[in-house]
């Protein structure tokens, strides 16, 4: 077992009331700790390092001034949360972050009253903090009473529209409400934008202690030695083109920017705002990604998220890998077309790495926009990319593309617009858990008219999706590929154009007939080894479309077998409910086709690795296998007929 910290003071804080007994020279030594403890729990369990790191001592600041959890402090993203649930009341569980039954890598209000609001989509903060703040007001109730609402949010999170949408709403309600901006320069790339820019003029150049406080009035919030400065920055402001910030302009008072990682900044200044803020506040607190770990420091992502490591030489322990990921499978195969196309463009919303195509960006820079966490804006802007004649591939992970659906509906699918959407993270992704999950694309896409919905089986198969995605003019088009390594395939050396709506036959069996869409497809083909030991084969049909369907194929598979079974990584309302649908209307159950559905369950599956959290989803091939038993009415050993 790694060497665990000595942390003295930090054994001491089993919940933040404890915080209250220490001095602030005290404070400062356990935010060292907390440091510290939040670097050897994250060697052992990987995952979000950089962000938490950079919040330590804000962490502390926060928890030993309010008064949690009637204060409600709320962690936008929440990635940065670590060091939050070792004080309130989690050390003894840290180390079980992100793992199957153990901690989630995020907050969640029913893990800790200490998390009063979940996240892990960015940017939802504010709005949170504001329905606190107004519930506070109208005489709401909670079981830990009401008292302030803190939103922490961070710069690359603030550009997104919903973070303005909140502010814009609390400078007009002018209720109490604190939100402090960490700007620690970083989004998980660097951060993009006019804002991030405006974020920098807004300290360039200016030592921490010269506070720019509010025109209107936010010097009086600030603690005595910082009043002269603030007045001397006031003066400095009025000089200065900007005149106020833009967040004055939205009716917040504006304090900072501060050193977020000095208590003796930080803990005055929030001791002030606590006894004297009245409306909207936005402090601006300035931090480094990966604070106090110097392989975070050091790497390009400041830390944001690492696999277990070696605490001394912060060496990732990753596991080898036996084929390319998916990820990289797509980006190859796009940079392949662009290169022949020039009308190929690429979008993301600051997540290029994660879609591969931070390559796009660096061999056709000009042709790759990162629009920052902004995904309506990015599917909008791919519709209006479209329009103006360009070939704009679209890609996002399934769950971040779900912010963005009234744009796929509005700006894409209703104008039939040659859209590309490059749908990474389909289906369970693991220890992100239930928030990253993609499991609801497959159903919010099939069902819009006029757009087609595919899913590769396979790396190989991905690449021909590529392919017929950039061939593909008529209106909009959607593939979907899971997070992790494709199968380990023979990869074609181009892709070629699939017959939209056309699926494949794998392999022809009797009795029943297996019909998958995407990747389930090898946990399909292991089911049919074991089965075939008991003399069982089922056909197995790979559908490639869910939307349009393979009339034909579903029609023969259904008029060949005793019985067909779908099987898709998405929640039900998708390709199994289309495929029954279209049986349905074609009268195929009118002779006693025994039809399955294999789909997610309708729960939300926690973190766990994503082989574990398909097995409580049900969806891997014991249960292929299983469920091909029960459909014929062959009892396994042990188990009744379904
Ligand atoms: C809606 C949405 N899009 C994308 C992401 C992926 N994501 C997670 S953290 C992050 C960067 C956040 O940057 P910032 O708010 O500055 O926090 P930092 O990591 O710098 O502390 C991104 C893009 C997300 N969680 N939610
Ligand atoms: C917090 C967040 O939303 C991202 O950091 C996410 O965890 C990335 O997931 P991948 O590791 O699948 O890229
Ligand atoms: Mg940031």
């Amino acid at each position: 077992m790694p060497d665990r910290p000595k942390t003295p003071l930090l054994d001491q804080v089993h919940v933040p009331a404890d915080l209250k007994r220490f001095s602030d020279a005290q404070l400062r030594q356990v935010a060292d700790e907390l440091r510290a403890e939040t670097i050897s729990a994250v060697s052992v369990t990987g995952g979000h390092l950089g962000a938490g790191l950079g919040v330590v001592e804000l962490t502390v600041a926060l928890h030993a001034v309010f008064d949690a959890p009637k204060d409600k402090l709320i962690w936008d993203v929440s990635h940065q949360c670590y060091p939050h649930k070792i004080i309130t009341g989690r050390r003894d569980r840290i180390r079980t972050l992100r793992q199957k039954d153990g901690l989630s890598g995020f907050t969640k209000r029913s893990e800790s009253p200490y998390d009063p609001f979940g996240a892990a989509h960015s940017s939802t903060s504010i709005s949170a903090a504001l329905g606190f703040a107004v519930a506070r007001d109208l005489g709401g109730v909670t079981p830990e009473g009401l008292g302030d609402a803190i939103a922490v949010i961070g710069d690359g999170s603030m550009s997104a529209g919903m973070a303005f949408e909140a502010m814009n709403n609390a400078g007009h309600l002018k209720k109490r409400l604190i939100v402090i901006l960490n700007d620690n320069e970083m989004s998980i790339a660097p951060p993009v934008g006019a804002l991030s820019s405006y974020l920098s003029r807004l300290y360039a150049g200016e030592p921490f202690q010269e506070f720019k406080a509010a025109a209107k009035g936010a010097v009086s919030l600030l603690p005595e030695p910082f009043r002269e400065g603030a007045k001397r920055a006031k003066e400095m402001l009025k000089g200065m083109a900007v005149g106020g910030t833009l967040f004055e302009e939205l009716g917040f008072s504006y304090v900072g920017p501060i050193d977020g990682h000095d208590m003796g900044q930080l803990l005055p200044v929030l001791r002030t705002i606590k006894a004297r803020a009245t409306g909207p506040i936005l402090i601006h607190v300035l931090t480094k990604k990966g604070k106090g770990y110097a392989p975070a420091e050091r790497a390009r992502d400041r830390g944001h998220a690492t696999a277990k490591f070696d605490v001394v030489t912060g060496e990732q322990k990753k596991a080898p890998s036996n084929a390319p990921s998916y990820t990289k499978v797509f980006a190859d195969a796009l940079l392949a077309h662009a290169a022949q196309d020039d009308k190929i463009c690429a979008v993301t919303a600051a997540m290029p790495d994660g879609t591969g195509l931070n390559l796009f960006a660096e061999r056709y820079p000009s042709r790759c926009f990162d629009v920052g966490i902004a995904e309506q804006h990015g599917v909008t802007f791919s519709a209006g990319l479209a329009a103006g004649g360009l070939k704009p591939f679209c890609a996002m992970y399934s769950t971040f593309l779900q912010r963005g659906y009234d744009q796929v509906v509005h700006d894409v699918a209703i104008q039939r617009l040659p859209v590309r959407f490059a749908i990474d993270r389909a289906g369970l992704v693991g220890a992100d858990g239930a928030t990253h999950a993609g499991s609801y694309d497959i159903a919010y896409l099939a069902n819009l008219p006029g757009m087609v919905v595919m899913a590769p089986a396979d790396e190989a198969e991905l690449v021909h999706m590529v392919a017929t995605a950039a061939a593909h003019d008529e209106g909009p088009i959607a593939f979907r590929y899971p997070r992790g390594e494709g199968v380990g395939v023979d990869m074609p050396e181009r892709g070629e154009v699939l017959e939209i709506g056309k699926g494949r036959m794998i392999q022809q069996g009797k009795r029943v007939a297996i019909l998958s869409f995407g990747t389930r497809l090898s946990e399909v083909l292991t089911a049919c080894e074991a089965l075939a030991a008991q003399g069982i084969t089922p056909t197995v049909a790979d559908a490639r479309f869910a939307k349009p369907l393979d009339r034909d194929l579903l029609l023969k598979l259904a008029a060949d077998h005793e019985a067909l079974i779908t099987i898709e990584e998405g929640a039900v309302g998708g390709f199994g409910s289309h495929v029954a649908q279209l049986l349905a209307d074609e009268g195929a159950f009118d002779h006693g086709l025994k039809f399955r559905s294999m789909v997610l369950p309708d729960i939300f599956v926690d973190q766990a690795t994503q082989h574990d959290m398909y097995a409580v989803a049900g969806l891997n091939a014991a249960d292929i296998r299983a469920k091909v038993l029960a459909v014929l009415g062959i009892a396994q050993i042990g188990e009744k007929t379904a």
